[in-house]
């Protein structure tokens, strides 16, 4: 039985009450998670449930007020903020609801950058991204501003800049929220298919129940834990 990729033990996150009046939040409590290569688990949950904060959680773009989270042998939790910089670029590609693309550079500079990021030579970064590019169905379009592609065109792209460094764990935070049923089809078909074949441990943040049946395990985040859905 092979190791989880990723680990999440025990998080409790709580934000504390502010001078502003904003009164204190305890989102999670004794939260746990595991995620295996190969295996796409689906968190769904209402809207504030706290499903995004969770996935800032185990891209240590956050810290939990107490427990751990650990990717492989690297405890994300305890890294500093250039350590968590380093590990996003290495070992997470992240897909948000929004592409995030920088519009006035094209296609193939966007799946490049982070390879340029971590001082891939600039060739080497350049052939990556085109052969990402391919793989998500726009080897046609790298010389296009992302500006002028459309919405699922765009989530295209931002799929091959998250997996252009080759990581091991996919975070999706409702990547076809913003794209109509049949451009969501497709894109999730796309991620689906590239999970398999990278066999990615991929966690998938999603309203659409659809497509939250089709993964291995769907878990929702209900009074700051994780119950089977
Ligand atoms: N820095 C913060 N301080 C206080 N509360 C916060 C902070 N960040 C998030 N929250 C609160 O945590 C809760 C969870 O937010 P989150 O965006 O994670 O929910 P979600 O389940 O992803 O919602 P949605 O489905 O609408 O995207 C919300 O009530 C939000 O206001």
């Amino acid at each position: 039985m092979t190791s989880p990729v990723l680990r999440a033990l025990a998080l409790e996150k709580t934000y504390a009450p502010l001078s502003t009046g904003a009164t204190g939040l305890q989102l999670f409590r004794d939260l746990s998670l595991e995620v295996s290569a190969g295996e796409m688990v689906a968190i769904v949950g209402e809207s504030g449930a706290g499903k995004s904060s969770l996935l800032h959680l185990l891209a240590a773009l956050d810290k939990p007020t107490s427990g751990q989270v650990w990717c492989g042998d690297i405890e994300v939790t305890g890294l500093n903020a250039k350590e968590a910089a380093g590990f996003r670029n290495r070992d997470i590609g992240y897909v948000w609801q929004f592409h995030y693309l920088l519009p006035e550079f094209t296609a193939l500079e966007n799946v490049a950058m982070p390879l340029l990021a971590r001082a891939t030579p600039h060739k080497q970064a350049m052939t990556q991204a085109a052969l990402w590019l391919d793989r998500v169905g726009l080897g046609g379009r790298g010389h296009h501003r992302s500006g002028e592609l459309s919405g699922g065109e765009q989530q295209r792209v931002s799929i091959a800049r998250a997996l252009v460094t080759q990581p091991k764990l996919l975070l999706a935070d409702e990547p076809t929220g913003d794209l109509d049923n049949a451009t969501a089809q497709r894109v999730f078909d796309l991620l689906m298919g590239l999970h398999r074949e990278h066999l990615l441990a991929s966690v998938l943040v999603t309203h659409n129940l659809d497509f939250a049946s089709r993964c291995d395990r769907v878990l929702r985040l209900r009074e700051g834990r994780l119950v089977q859905a």
